[in-house]
């Protein structure tokens, strides 16, 4: 399809969705699933995943009963319109103004430069009504930072941009990926007025008289809507993965190279201990996102109660867990879809393996909600806090709970001693703990050194990185281990599931050896009898491999994928959508006469001479 058709196509989707929404008896859950399922990703995503839920979070009771009613009908179709050109991580550098004017008790929105057009925000180019925008709130000549505005951007009887708002597309994205049918969009103000109750006010308020009245809770509540959705994107990681690794597993065990006996059947690939290196911790990554998924569910559920009671203590860690695991998983997920399309060869790189769409859209992960470098440094800050509080008499809580035992850890000394040492949940989570300890406390330790901690931040930035996401891929594994031990009902999906926990954790082991030897966490002969243990695993992991990939249950047209189809019918139907190419509508192609036949009869012609 052309971008105009896969646009429209989508609006086509989206609005069906809304409809099968509407009739369907669906619980609020189901409702939810169809409408991010049925519209990955598309304008519905981002009006029900960002712009409802900011005006839920920031707006006042009286904005949110004016306002949500009309979401909710989608009387209004909205976004959240937050990133500009000059600025997206930086969020106290966005340049909107929204100016108070206590003549008129409006604000005036505007774009001052060409950097402060608003520019990214998915729906805001072709569809949104509305949008929620972030602007710098002035009053009375004074700059009190970044606030939220809900505002109406179009015509609704015409869908016409209103007078003072200059709005499009920002073009084509990534690959021919489904994002193309996304519009992110640009957004310019000239002078825009909106009355003074669009303002979102439920933690800040500007008075009529143009008095602002500044929040009495944590002005970074105003990134909830980003922190609700770090959260929701690492289950997102696990559904991505988990697609990208049924495909290349049922592939595996269906694709047979070399190997064969004396003119016998050829070795099915996922006997390969590289293939097996290479997928099954993949596979195991699939589970462990969906479990501490599940966690950070249980984890931003539980400190959105607390904030109702405004009971702020648990907030950090809610910002650093979102922020390193968003990070984190979408990084993995990013780099396992790809490592999936090499794990079927030539024919992974065909769209009709699903993986080159799945690559094209997911990888936006990395960045949207948040760069995947500047949320590992939120954390990076957040340990360097829960270090510098050592020893203050306040023990660290929640996922540093660990740092309270910082005197073992900074001294204990492994005790594996055989590869089956390596299957006790008690020694590999000390492992984990001491390398993200002492990775953290070396961090903490070069940084005192500095005179200026800023600048020492800013030096140490790569190590800070490194130390946040050892902390991150701790959590993982702490949490791998608390399901096993805890909701897994059935001896046979237990013993699976801990295959997979070790191999989770044993390959981090390897493929971050250079931690784990560098702060003396374990002796280079502890590291070997890990990768002996991981060997036994994968031939533990091989024979349930497909099940464990059948178990995500994922339909084939879900899949969209001719090389992960449950029947493995892969060749006769590679066969089949190659012959619906148009390039074979004709067995002589367009441009034959025009090009390759004056090309060969002048070969032809210079023969014969
Ligand atoms: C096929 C699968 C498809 C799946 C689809 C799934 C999802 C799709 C959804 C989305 C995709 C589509 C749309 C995308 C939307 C967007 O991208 S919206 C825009 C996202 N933008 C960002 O994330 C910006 C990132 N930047 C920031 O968050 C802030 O600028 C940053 C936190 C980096 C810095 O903020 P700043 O105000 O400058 O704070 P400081 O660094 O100075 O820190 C001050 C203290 O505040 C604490 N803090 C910071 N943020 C938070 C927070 N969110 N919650 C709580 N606390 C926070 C910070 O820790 C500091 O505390 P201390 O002073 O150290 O105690
Ligand atoms: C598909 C897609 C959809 C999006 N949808 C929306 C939307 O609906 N609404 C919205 O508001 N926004 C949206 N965004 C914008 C998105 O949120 C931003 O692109 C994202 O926050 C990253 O910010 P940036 O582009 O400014 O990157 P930058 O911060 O410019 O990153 C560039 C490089 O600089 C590095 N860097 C930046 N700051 C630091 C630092 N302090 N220390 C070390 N390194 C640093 C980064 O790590 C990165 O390597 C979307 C983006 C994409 C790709």
């Amino acid at each position: 399809m052309t971008r105009k058709e896969l646009f429209k196509n989508t609006l086509r989707k989206s609005v069906h969705a809304w409809k099968l929404i509407n009739e369907l008896p669906l619980s609020d859950d189901e409702s939810l699933m169809l409408r991010h399922f049925m519209d990955q990703p598309g304008f519905l995503d981002l009006h029900w995943r960002m712009f409802v839920p900011a005006i839920k979070g920031q707006g006042t009771e009286e904005q949110k009963q004016k306002w949500l009613p009309l979401a909710n009908k989608m009387q209004i179709i909205g976004c959240y319109a937050q990133t500009e050109l000059g600025h997206g991580s930086n969020v106290q550098g966005l340049e909107t103004t929204a100016t108070f004017d206590p003549q008129t008790d409006q604000f005036i929105l505007h774009s001052p430069t060409q950097t402060s057009s608003k520019w990214w925000p998915g729906g805001l180019g072709k569809v949104s009504t509305h949008a929620v925008i972030y602007a710098r709130l002035i009053t009375d000549g004074k700059d009190h930072g970044v606030h939220g505005f809900i505002v109406q951007l179009r015509n609704m009887d015409d869908h016409s941009p209103l007078p003072g708002i200059t709005i499009g597309d920002i073009g084509v994205k990534f690959g021919n990926g489904a994002y193309n049918s996304m519009d992110n969009g640009f957004l310019m103000f000239d002078k825009f007025c909106i009355p003074r109750d669009q303002m979102l006010m439920r933690l800040s308020k500007v008075t009529r008289e143009g008095k602002y009245v500044p929040s009495d809770v944590p002005r970074q509540l105003m990134y909830g809507t980003m922190v609700s959705v770090r959260q929701t994107i690492v289950s997102n990681a696990s559904i991505a993965m988990a697609r990208a690794v049924c495909i290349a597993t049922r592939y595996s065990a269906v694709r047979r190279q070399f190997g064969s006996q004396n003119g016998g059947i050829e070795t099915q690939v996922i006997d390969y201990k590289t293939q097996q290196n290479r997928l099954f911790p993949l596979l195991a990554s699939a589970y462990a996102f969906r479990f501490v998924g599940e966690w950070l569910k249980w984890l931003y559920t539980d400190v959105t109660q607390r904030l109702e009671a405004s009971d702020f203590a648990t907030l950090p860690e809610a910002h650093a867990c979102t922020a390193g695991l968003k990070s984190m998983t979408t990084s993995a997920t990013s780099d396992g879809i790809e490592e999936c399309r090499k794990l079927c060869g030539g024919h992974g790189y065909l769209w009709c393996s699903g993986l080159p769409e799945l690559f094209a859209v997911y990888v936006p992960a990395c960045t949207y909600e948040g760069d995947n470098v500047v949320l590992q440094l939120q954390v990076a800050r957040f340990l360097m806090k829960t270090v510098s509080q050592l020893g203050s008499g306040k023990a660290p809580a929640g996922t540093t709970a660990y740092m309270g035992r910082a005197k073992h850890l900074l001294q204990c000394r492994s005790s594996i001693r055989k590869a089956e040492d390596w299957l006790n949940p008690a020694m590999v989570l000390e492992t984990f703990e001491a390398r993200a300890l002492r990775m953290a406390v070396s961090c903490a330790n070069n940084l005192s050194k500095f005179e200026n901690q800023e600048q020492g931040f800013s030096e140490l930035l790569a190590d800070l990185v490194e130390a946040a996401i050892a902390h991150c891929q701790l959590i993982v594994v702490s949490k791998f281990i608390v399901k096993l031990e805890g909701e897994i009902k059935g001896k046979g999906v237990k013993n699976q599931l801990k295959n997979l926990c070790y191999i989770y954790a044993l390959h981090l082991i390897h493929k971050h050896l250079g931690d784990f030897l560098s702060t003396n966490s374990i002796t280079s002969e502890q590291a070997s009898l890990a990768n002996h243990q991981l060997r036994s695993l994968y031939t533990q992991v091989r024979p349930n491999a497909v099940a464990l990939v059948d178990a995500f249950d994922y339909t084939d047209h879900y899949l969209g994928s001719v090389l992960g189809r449950y029947d493995g019918n892969v060749y006769p139907k590679l066969f089949e959508e190659a012959l619906k190419d148009p390039l074979n509508d004709t067995v002589v192609p367009d441009g034959y006469h025009e090009y390759i036949r004056p090309l060969i009869k002048q070969h032809l012609r210079s023969a014969r001479l």
